[in-house]
């Protein structure tokens, strides 16, 4: 059983795939931290964020192997623990610039395709590309003033900032971004995090709840 999450940055993804996870007993997999780790990667490298052959030589030398927790996922680069680093500000601006090189999508995918199921994947294309296949399908959306809203009680950043970023993060992300055609949209502008999840197991298929 898959079950996909998809939506904007910063609309609970992770939350919710977390919280859905939990409640079916199943892991979840939140592949953004790859494309996170993989930038990461490249800035600590000083590789430019654009040039694909070396920065794919860069990750075959340098492997990361991404840790499916049910309490929060994890990303490893052998004895290193990197999610920590995953979330800063640097990492954000350049990770959908690393994310639109099509060697590095094949190998983020390649490797998200390796995953025993059952499991909740979380992403921009998880229904679309890489579990078009999946049981449940949904995308989270919600207004850029409460995505800032929410990211500025984790982070010392105003939120006109915040909402700026998140703003030009979804610009440059569209092209991965779309619902999949079959995917249930749940706008969670007006919903506690609980709200979503309860929403997210209401719109299983019997089989899969
Ligand atoms: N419905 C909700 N109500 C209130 N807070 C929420 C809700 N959903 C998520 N949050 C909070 O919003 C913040 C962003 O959520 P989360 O990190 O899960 O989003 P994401 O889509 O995975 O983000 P990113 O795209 O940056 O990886 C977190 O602090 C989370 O607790
Ligand atoms: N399936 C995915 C997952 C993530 N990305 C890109 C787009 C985001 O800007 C970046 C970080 O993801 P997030 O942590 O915000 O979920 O990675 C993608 O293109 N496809």
């Amino acid at each position: 059983m898959i079950v996909t999450i998809d939506g904007v940055a910063a609309s609970g993804k992770s939350s919710v795939a977390s919280g859905v996870a939990r409640a079916l007993g199943v892991p979840f997999v939140s592949s953004g931290l790859l494309y996170r780790a993989a930038t990461l990667l490249a800035l600590e490298a000083g590789l430019s964020l654009e040039g694909a052959p070396a920065l794919l030589a860069h990750l075959e030398a340098n492997p990361l192997r991404l840790e499916p927790l049910a309490g929060g996922n994890r990303v490893w680069l052998g004895g290193r623990d990197l999610t920590d680093d995953l979330h800063s500000s640097r990492v954000d601006a350049g990770v959908s610039a690393v994310a639109r090189l099509p060697p590095v999508r094949e190998w983020v995918n390649a490797q998200l395709r390796l995953l025993p199921d059952p499991f909740v994947a979380e992403g921009r294309d998880m229904g679309t590309n890489v579990f078009p296949h999946a049981d449940a399908k949904f995308y989270l959306t919600a207004s850029p003033r409460v995505r800032a809203e929410r990211r500025a009680r984790e982070r010392l950043e105003d939120v006109p900032a915040i909402e700026a970023a998140l703003v030009e993060r979804d610009r440059r992300d569209a092209g991965q971004s779309a619902p999949a055609p079959d995917a249930r949209i749940i706008d969670t502008s007006a919903l506690s995090l609980e709200g979503v999840i309860g929403a997210v197991l209401a719109g299983l298929p019997a089989r899969t709840a």
